[in-house]
């Protein structure tokens, strides 16, 4: 997929007041680097879709500035500025009377794409986000499951090729498992697509699992730490993040750190014929869910089909305590 050039987004004390003097974001300055994928989170009503909703202009902000690259875009046309920033909510917004294709031809169809240009780009969206065009093209939303309109919704905000992607618990309104599958597809997604992404969630694995960066928030917007999911477990910045992201966040680590080559032991003399085995490059999460569906008490870990070692659970326990002392 041709992918136009991602854009930094910077907030310059972007504040948030309403009439009823309830300030939602108080004062908030942040860059999100073009091409990364940045995960707001925070208590209810910390200001995390207010944030996301002035980036694209439906809240205006009180004051302060905002960008898009080199260019300000506090005082561009909110219409104009939204052609160029996809959207993306948890009940999804799709027009009921229009059929997939017509929905995901929305923006291209708005800022004057041809036809030919736009039936090419719907079909090759659908198949991006993994529904077939032949199956789902003409199908009605309410013909679809509640996973199938969200990938029609993500679709529909890549289309016109956007240099951002807001989106707003994009996935919460599905249940767990559909969840997971939709958030793997996303990550294989902003493999290609390379967009700045901010996404919004309650959901602290969510966060882990999705961003390059996390930003922490709490009330009035504040900002309490930004950094990856690896800094911002091991290194909670104060109490309300440790508190926030939660007592068992070691657990959570191991989804974030990878097997250290160093702390992998020889393979056992009485080692059975096919142990339970991963590859060199999972993080230790996989390497503990293989460990704990085999019996062998260890995991083989491996690359290109040789065994380089196994790791044990006090391997994988000492890994994490290292990493919290140096924390
Ligand atoms: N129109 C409004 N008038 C007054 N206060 C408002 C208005 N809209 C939102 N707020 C307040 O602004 C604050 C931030 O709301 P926002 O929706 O951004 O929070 P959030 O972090 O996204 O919450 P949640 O996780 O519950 O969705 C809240 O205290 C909310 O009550």
């Amino acid at each position: 997929m041709n992918a136009t050039a991602a854009a930094t987004i910077r907030l310059d004390s972007v504040r948030k007041q309403y009439d009823d003097a309830t300030v939602a974001v108080a004062d908030l300055s942040l860059e999100i680097p073009a091409g990364e994928l940045v995960v707001l989170i925070g208590p209810s009503g910390c200001g995390k879709s207010t944030v996301l909703r002035m980036i694209n202009r439906l809240i205006e902000p009180t004051s302060g500035r905002m960008f898009l690259g080199d260019e300000e875009i506090t005082s561009v046309d909110p219409v104009e500025l939204r052609r160029r920033i996809g959207y993306v909510i948890q009940h999804v917004g799709l027009f009921p009377h229009q059929t997939v294709r017509d929905n995901v031809a929305t923006v291209p169809r708005l800022v004057g794409w041809s036809k030919q240009r736009s039936r090419e780009r719907v079909l090759e969206l659908l198949e991006t986000v993994g529904l077939d065009p032949a199956r789902y093209a003409d199908r009605y939303p309410h013909e679809l499951s509640g996973g199938q309109r969200q990938r029609v919704g993500v679709a529909r905000a890549l289309a016109a090729d956007p240099v951002v992607l807001l989106m707003d618990e994009p996935f919460s309104a599905v249940d767990p498992i559909v969840r997971g599958r939709l958030q793997d597809e996303f990550l294989r997604l902003q493999q290609t697509v390379r967009k700045t992404i901010v996404f919004v969630t309650h959901d602290v694995e969510e966060a882990v699992r999705l961003g390059d960066k996390i930003v922490v928030l709490s009330e009035g917007g504040k900002l309490e730490q930004y950094g990856t999911p690896a800094e911002i477990l091991a290194r909670p910045a104060n109490e309300f993040v440790a508190a926030f992201v939660g007592a068992d966040r070691g657990i959570k680590r191991l989804a974030v750190t990878p097997i250290p080559p160093d702390a992998l032991r020889p393979l056992p003399a009485d080692a059975p014929a096919k142990p339970p085995v991963v590859a060199a490059d999972v993080t230790l999460r996989e390497a503990l869910a293989a460990l704990l569906e085999g019996e062998t008490g260890w995991v083989a870990v491996e690359r290109d089909g040789t065994v380089l070692g196994v790791l044990t659970p006090d391997d994988i326990y000492a890994v994490l305590a290292e990493a919290r002392a140096e924390g």
